[in-house]
């Protein structure tokens, strides 16, 4: 019996069909691939490439979406600094709950603040987040404007934008880096090969991220 939070009396319930029969039902390992970056910076894009790329090759993988999951789960947040941290909260319990069911949950939100993310990283197991900074200029993301949002936001009409008047905290160690000229792999997941591609190469992007979980979880 335990307190947590603000439940109290409490009970952890274990199932005999756990995490490792649904891995060996599925064929592949459970796993969160959390994909950071500013507004504009690619991390939707990446995230369906991945998603169809696992898919191609028979492994199921799930996208949870910054933006498609304030259309419900957390749509009683806004952009203020304590709605942002429940927002990455939430949506690392559930990115921790897919993996359990044995996906590869591909989380793809701005998550700007370092402890958010690390406060993500810390519910998994080691080596279970695969953390991908799009390390993209601000000046590209807002050159793009898919949304029209860095507009509004330099006119004023939006406030606490991200990169633009609010921060941005780049990771300091994440296990994937795709930048404007070159991609850096490293942290504890295990390197398959150093190569350099570049940004525009959209097909490389994910195609190179394919290969990070399946080199990390040998699926
Ligand atoms: N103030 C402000 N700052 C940043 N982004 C804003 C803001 N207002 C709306 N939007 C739109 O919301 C999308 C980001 O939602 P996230 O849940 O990923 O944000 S966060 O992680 O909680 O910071 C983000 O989507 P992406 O462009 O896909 O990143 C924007 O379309
Ligand atoms: N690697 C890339 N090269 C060129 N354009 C890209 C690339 N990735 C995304 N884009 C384009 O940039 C814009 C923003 O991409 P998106 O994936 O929506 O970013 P985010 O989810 O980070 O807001 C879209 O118009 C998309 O087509």
């Amino acid at each position: 019996m335990s307190t947590v939070g603000n439940s109290t009396n409490i009970f952890w319930q274990e199932c005999p069909v756990g995490k490792l029969e649904r891995q060996r039902l599925l064929h592949q390992k459970g796993c969160v691939v959390w994909i950071t970056g500013l507004s504009g910076s690619g991390k939707s894009t990446l995230a369906c490439s991945v998603n169809r790329e696992l898919y191609s090759k028979g492994k199921l993988s799930y996208i949870l979406d910054g933006d498609n999951l304030r259309h419900g789960l957390n749509k009683d947040l806004g952009f203020k600094a304590e709605d942002r941290t429940e927002n990455i909260r939430r949506v690392g319990e559930v990115a921790k709950l897919f993996a359990d069911a044995g996906l590869i949950c591909i989380a793809s939100l701005i998550s700007p603040y370092r402890k958010d993310r690390d406060a993500c990283r810390a519910m998994l197991p080691d080596s279970n987040f695969i953390e991908v900074f799009m390390n993209m200029p601000l000046e590209l993301c807002e050159s793009r404007d898919a949304k029209g949002l860095y507009k509004l936001a330099r006119a004023g009409k939006i406030k606490g934008f991200t990169g633009i008047d609010d921060p941005y905290e780049p990771p300091l160690s994440c296990e994937v880096c795709f930048g404007l000229t070159a991609l850096t792999h490293y942290g504890h997941v295990h390197l398959i090969s150093c190569v350099s591609y570049y940004y525009s190469i959209k097909y490389h992007n994910s195609h190179f991220l394919y290969y990070v979980v399946f080199d990390a979880f040998y699926i």
